[in-house]
Parts: C-alpha cells; sequence; structure tokens
C-alpha cells in the first residue's frame, strides 16, 4: 500500500529539499505539500515533478498560522486519505529578526563563540504580532497549528493496525530560558522563535507519552544554519554570499552549518527510513555537515524535565477546546 506523506511548509526551504529526497527514496509516495500559498505550491510541484516525472504529488492549501485553515485542511486530509504514515511539521516563521550585533561580537571573542554560531543564543530577537485569531503569531504559525492539525488528524495517525510518525523541524535555537509556563504564547517576551521551537520539543515528549501506545510517535529535529528565505530575513543574501568563505571556515568547528537545504534536511530524511522503536523520544537530532562535506545525524537529549510536557499538553487542550468555542475572529 502506498505511505502517504504530509509536509507543511514544503513550498521552498528545508521542506522542499526534504520532498525531492523523499521521492528520490521512494516514488510510489504519496506526497502531500501542505501550503499557505497554492501559487507557490504549484511552482514547487512543477519542479518536483521535473525529476520524478511519474510520482504523485498532491498539494493542500494550509496556513498553519489560521485555526479556520487548520480544521479545513485537515477535513480536506480526512477525505482524501484512510491513513497518514508521516506528518512533517516543517513550516516555520520568524518575523521581524533583530541580530544583537554587540552581543555578537561579544560571543565571538569569548569561549562560549563556537556554541554561539550553533545556537545564537542571546543574539536574535524577534517582533511578534496577534494574528486574526488573536494568537501570537510565532507561537500559532510553529506551535498550535500544528498541535490543532495532529488532533484533528488523530482518527488517521493513532490506528492500532499501523504506526504514524510525526517530525518536528525545531532548532538548536530553542531555549528553556525563553519559554514560561505561564506565558506560553510568549506575549510578553522578545525571543517568540526560541520560546515556540522550546515548546515543540516538549510537545513532542508530551506526545510520545500519550501516544505511543496507539500507534503515533513523534521525533524532533534541527536543520543546522541552512541558507533560505528564513536566514535572508534575519540578514540580506548578499552578506551571506559576502561571508560564505567565512561559512565554511566556521563549518571546520561546528559541524551545525549545513548551508543547503539539501544537507539540512538529512535528519528528515534519515528519520523517514527509521523504525520508530527505534528512536529516542527525549533526543533532537541534529543534520550535521563536517568540513569535507559529509552528511550525518546526531542525537541530542533535549533540556526537558518530566513533568512540564504533560503541564504544556493540557494548556494546549485547554486552548484548543477555546478557539473551537469562539470561533469568531479577535476572541482570545
Ligand atoms: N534555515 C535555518 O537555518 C533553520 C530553519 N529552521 C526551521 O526550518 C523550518 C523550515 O524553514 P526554512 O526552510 O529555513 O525557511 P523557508 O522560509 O524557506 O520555509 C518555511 C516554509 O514555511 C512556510 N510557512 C510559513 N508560514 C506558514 C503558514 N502560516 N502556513 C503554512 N506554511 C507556512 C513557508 O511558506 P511561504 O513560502 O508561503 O512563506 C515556507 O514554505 C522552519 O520551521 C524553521 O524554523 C530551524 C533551524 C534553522
Ligand atoms: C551581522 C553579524 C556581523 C553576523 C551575524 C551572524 C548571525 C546573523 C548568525 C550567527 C549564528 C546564526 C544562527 C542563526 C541565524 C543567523 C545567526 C544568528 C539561526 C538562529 C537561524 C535559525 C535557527 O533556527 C538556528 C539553528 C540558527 C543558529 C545560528
Amino acid at each position: 500500500m502506498e505511505r502517504v506523506v504530509i509536509v507543511t511548509g514544503a513550498n521552498s526551504g528545508i521542506g522542499l529539499a526534504l520532498c525531492e529526497r523523499l521521492l528520490t527514496e521512494d516514488v510510489q509516495l504519496r506526497l502531500c505539500l501542505a501550503c499557505r500559498n497554492m501559487q507557490r505550491a504549484e511552482a514547487a510541484r512543477a519542479a518536483l515533478l521535473t525529476s520524478h516525472a511519474d510520482a504523485h504529488v498532491d498539494l493542500l492549501h494550509l496556513d498553519v498560522g489560521s485555526m479556520k485553515s487548520v480544521l479545513d485542511a485537515a477535513q480536506e486530509v480526512k477525505t482524501r486519505y484512510r491513513k497518514v504514515d508521516f506528518l512533517y511539521l516543517n513550516a516555520g516563521i520568524m518575523p521581524n529578526p533583530q541580530v544583537n550585533i554587540g552581543a555578537f561580537f561579544k560571543g565571538l571573542l569569548s569561549r562560549n563563540a563556537i556554541r554561539m554560531f550553533s545556537t545564537a543564543e542571546g543574539l536574535l530577537t524577534q517582533q511578534d504580532r496577534l494574528n486574526a485569531d488573536g494568537l501570537q503569531e510565532v507561537f500559532a504559525t510553529n506551535l498550535f497549528g500544528h498541535f490543532l492539525l495532529i488532533r484533528e488528524l488523530e482518527p488517521l495517525l493513532c490506528q492500532s493496525s499501523h504506526t504514524s510518525r510525526v517530525v518536528w523541524t525545531s532548532s538548536s535555537n530553542a531555549s528553556h530560558s525563553a519559554f514560561s509556563m505561564e506565558d506560553i504564547q510568549h506575549r510578553n517576551g522578545t525571543e517568540p522563535y526560541s520560546s515556540s521551537k522550546y515548546a515543540s520539543d516538549m510537545l513532542s515528549v508530551a506526545l510520545n507519552r500519550q501516544k505511543n501506545s496507539q500507534g503515533l510517535f513523534s521525533s524532533v529535529i534541527c536543520p543546522g544554519l541552512v541558507m533560505t528565505n528564513l536566514t535572508y530575513g534575519i540578514v540580506p543574501s548578499f552578506f551571506w554570499t559576502l561571508i560564505m568563505p567565512i561559512m565554511y571556515l566556521i563549518r571546520v568547528f561546528t559541524n551545525t552549518f549545513t548551508i543547503s537545504p539539501y544537507n539540512g534536511a538529512e535528519a528528515l530524511f534519515w528519520l523517514f527510513l527509521q523504525k520508530p522503536e527505534s528512536l529516542d523520544p527525549r533526543a533532537k537530532y541534529h543534520s550535521l555537515t563536517s568540513a569535507l562535506g559529509r552528511n550525518y545525524v546526531q542525537p541530542q537529549q533535549m533540556d526537558v524535565d518530566n513533568e512540564t510536557p504533560e503541564v504544556l499538553f493540557a494548556k494546549l487542550l485547554e486552548l484548543e477546546n477555546f478557539v473551537k468555542k469562539n470561533d469568531h475572529v479577535g476572541y482570545i
């Protein structure tokens, strides 16, 4: 039976590179590109079909930042497919990023320089805003929309007859200190991206605890630093081009500079090939590229305790109920 794979944010960057790699591995897949912009989705589909003419590539309209769109898309998935084998939760945003140049140069001269290059800890802030549902946009896009999607697709993901997988594209920028259980949407801080990625790490741990027995397995990856629209939003592409030789030099010291979307998708692709029972539910799987350009995957334990993931899960369920009850915009 053909495997059904859904990828959110599949029209560019790491998501699109993953799709390309999945079709190279198994052209029999039913691959569904879940995107908010159908013109970009069509272009991505056309590009994939150029190299894989016989592939089955479906398009699904999904804006993960809009709760109505998530509910409609989930309904559509339920009418199209009888099961979902892989759900890649890859769509993500980092709006209005600001680099703290002072902290960058200070960090450069410190013993933590390598760590700074792989996590950007203390370097980046963003300006978030409310979306039409009244939720913080970064939280809604990077985390909550995906949570709601999983919940709506549970009948297809949690089937005793077979195992299903969800895979989160998280980040090494996920940080415990940026997240607060009293402010899960990060309304009051300046690091909504770090907060949302840390929340996705915790949610994955909670999902494994609650759903493994129903055949659903969740994993988390970090693609490393990859040149995509997201990073071109931090500093412009000409600047990245200018410092590219330095980037390759830094790769000698940290293998987290994967740079190309193909390399960045390594851990996502690797997980596709693994048996879920062999995976560590508390690990983040990192895409890494050596100085000589060899790609590999390494697990790292996540900075997540035993109790907090369950608390977050309960809060997300509460918010889900609230959103569904108040289906008017701007009420939350
Ligand atoms: N690049 C990097 O260095 C790193 C990236 N990541 C993560 O990787 C993931 C992919 O990002 P990347 O490939 O780098 O960047 P891109 O901007 O190229 O890709 C992001 C994708 O998400 C889509 N997207 C954004 N918002 C929504 C939404 N509301 N609904 C549906 N789709 C949406 C974008 O669609 P559209 O084209 O319409 O904007 C795009 O297809 C993100 O989760 C990001 O946080 C993690 C660590 C490092
Ligand atoms: C302008 C300065 C002279 C040079 C600044 C360099 C920074 C822009 C980069 C250094 C480490 C980078 C980094 C990321 C973004 C760009 C840097 C801050 C990420 C936060 C991108 C998204 C992720 O999720 C992380 C894994 C990246 C970590 C490293």
